[in-house]
C-alpha cells in the first residue's frame, strides 16, 4: 500500500534505477510530474524502463542528466511540493538551501541516510567523513530553522523531512 502524498511536482535527486521513483509517484496525483536528476545516463536508461514496466506514461517523469547542485538552480522557485535528496551525501546543507528555494509553502524536503550518519560512532582521533559530517550538520539546520517542522522516519537508512511552514497570518 502507498500513502499518497498527493503532490503536484515532485524532485528527486538520485533516479538510480527507478525503486524510488516508482514510490513516489505511486504517491503523487495523476496529472503530476516527478523531475529526476542523475550524473549516470545508464541508471537513468534502467530508471525509464523500469517507470514504463510500473505503468507510468512517459509524460509523467521528467529525467535530466547532470550533477544535482547544477541541475536545481535552474528549476522554478516555489513550484514544488516535495524535494527528495539521495545523492552526494557530502554536499546536503547545499540541497537544503536549493530545496527551500524551490519548495511551496507546505512542501517537504527529505534527505535519505539521516539515521546511518546520526548513529556511527567517531573515533577518538578522527573527524568523522564528509559524508558524515554533512547529513549531521544538514540536521542541526533543519532543527535550528524556525521556519521548519523537522520529522526523522526511521526508515532504512532513516529519512529525515522538514516541512517548509507557510507563512502565519500577521492579524
Ligand atoms: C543511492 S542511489 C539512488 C537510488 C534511488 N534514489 C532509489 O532509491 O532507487 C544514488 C544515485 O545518485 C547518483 N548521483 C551521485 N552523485 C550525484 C549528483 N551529484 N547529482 C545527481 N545524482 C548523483 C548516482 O549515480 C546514483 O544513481
Amino acid at each position: 500500500m502507498t500513502a499518497s502524498i498527493g503532490a503536484r511536482s515532485v524532485v528527486e535527486v538520485g533516479t538510480g534505477c527507478g525503486s524510488s521513483g516508482i514510490w513516489l509517484l505511486r504517491g503523487m496525483r495523476d496529472e503530476s510530474v516527478l523531475t529526476s536528476v542523475d550524473i549516470e545516463p545508464e541508471y537513468q536508461e534502467l530508471a525509464r524502463s523500469a517507470y514504463r514496466r510500473a505503468g507510468f506514461a512517459a509524460g509523467r517523469v521528467r529525467l535530466i542528466l547532470g550533477r544535482g547542485l547544477h541541475v536545481l538552480p535552474r528549476l522554478t522557485d516555489g513550484a514544488y511540493d516535495m524535494v527528495f535528496v539521495d545523492a552526494e551525501q557530502a554536499a546536503y546543507a547545499d540541497y537544503l538551501t536549493e530545496a527551500l528555494r524551490l519548495l511551496r509553502p507546505g512542501g517537504i524536503v527529505v534527505f535519505n541516510n539521516a539515521l546511518e550518519a546520526a548513529t556511527s560512532a567517531d573515533g577518538p582521533l578522527s573527524a568523522p567523513d564528509p559524508g558524515t559530517a554533512a547529513v549531521r550538520e544538514v540536521a542541526r539546520q533543519v532543527r535550528d530553522d524556525e521556519d521548519l517542522i523537522p520529522l526523522l522516519l526511521p526508515i532504512g537508512e532513516g529519512l529525515l523531512a522538514a516541512i517548509r511552514e507557510a507563512p502565519r497570518d500577521s492579524a
